[in-house]
């Protein structure tokens, strides 16, 4: 695992940005071999989105022959809800991006049948030559996309049910009210995720320290599903000074002196 650790959201958001977009480039992407692409929602990917849109305008990357798959999708939102995740992407990245709006995939939250969508959704990551690169961020108790703790590490895209914490977390888009929150979801499981050539999180603020604990530290295990990264061949973590908290002094320093060539944003597109 690869523990990059900038000292604050911006700077992470602009090493994720500029890493992506060099992986983008130098797979030289083409309509037939197209770049795919993992993404997640949530505050975590914002600045990052934020930060990959000033690159595209700048000329130094573009997503025309980029495809992505994103993790989840609350079941029972129509796409246009304003919180559904269809509207988060389109808002904050799709829109202000060259992208192609049938290489985007995204789990269909209205699906009549849920399993059917799921089972495609797996089918379609497949016929795309799998994930290239999957970005992601972590709920407080450690969960990635919506594998509560729990959840098989070898799990594949399904139906969950939400924890009770996710729902008091979420709750923030939804008026302060649990009751207006899905308790249900579409999502991509831990073994598809895993599955990807590499995968990328994003890990700020002390709300995440002990998330960041168990997933560099801690032990493998269901309960902090960001933990099976540890059994990922590419795994990075991006985090900021406020989420190391809880990591023994020696594990922090250890990173930060291994990484010391890397930490810099601009030395990805050397
Ligand atoms: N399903 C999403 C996750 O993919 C995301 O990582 C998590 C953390 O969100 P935030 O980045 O806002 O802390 O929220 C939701 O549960």
């Amino acid at each position: 695992m690869r523990l990059i650790i900038q000292p604050d959201a911006n700077q992470m958001a602009q090493w994720a940005a500029n890493y992506i977009a060099a992986k983008i480039n130098s797979a030289e992407p083409t309509a037939e071999n197209p770049f795919v692409l993992g993404l997640p929602t949530g505050s975590s990917p914002l600045n990052t989105y934020k930060a990959l849109i000033k690159l595209y305008e700048r000329g130094v990357v573009s997503f025309e022959n980029v495809v992505t798959f994103n993790m989840d999708e609350y079941i029972g939102l129509e796409a246009d809800h304003p919180q559904s995740y269809h509207t988060f992407m389109w808002d904050n990245f799709f829109n202000h991006i060259d992208i192609k709006k049938e290489n985007v995939h995204i789990l269909d939250g209205m699906a009549k049948d849920p399993e059917a969508e799921c089972a495609a959704y797996e089918k379609a990551i497949k016929d795309a030559g799998g994930i290239d690169l999957f970005l992601g961020g972590i709920g407080p108790d450690g969960h990635i996309a919506f594998n509560e703790p729990g959840s098989s590490l070898s799990s594949r895209t399904r139906v969950k049910t939400l924890t009770t914490d996710t729902v008091i977390a979420n709750s923030r888009f939804f008026d302060n009210d649990v009751n207006k929150v899905p308790k249900t979801a579409l999502t991509v499981g831990v073994g598809t995720v895993l599955d990807a050539k590499e995968v990328l999180i994003l890990v700020n603020g002390i709300h995440k320290a002990r998330a960041l604990y168990h997933a560099v530290e801690g032990p493998v295990t269901q309960m902090w599903t960001i933990s099976a990264l540890q059994l990922h061949e590419k795994g990075i973590i991006v985090c900021d000074y406020d989420a190391c908290s809880e990591l023994q002094v020696k594990t922090y320093k250890y990173f930060l002196d291994i990484e010391h060539d890397n930490l810099d944003p601009d030395s990805l597109f050397k």
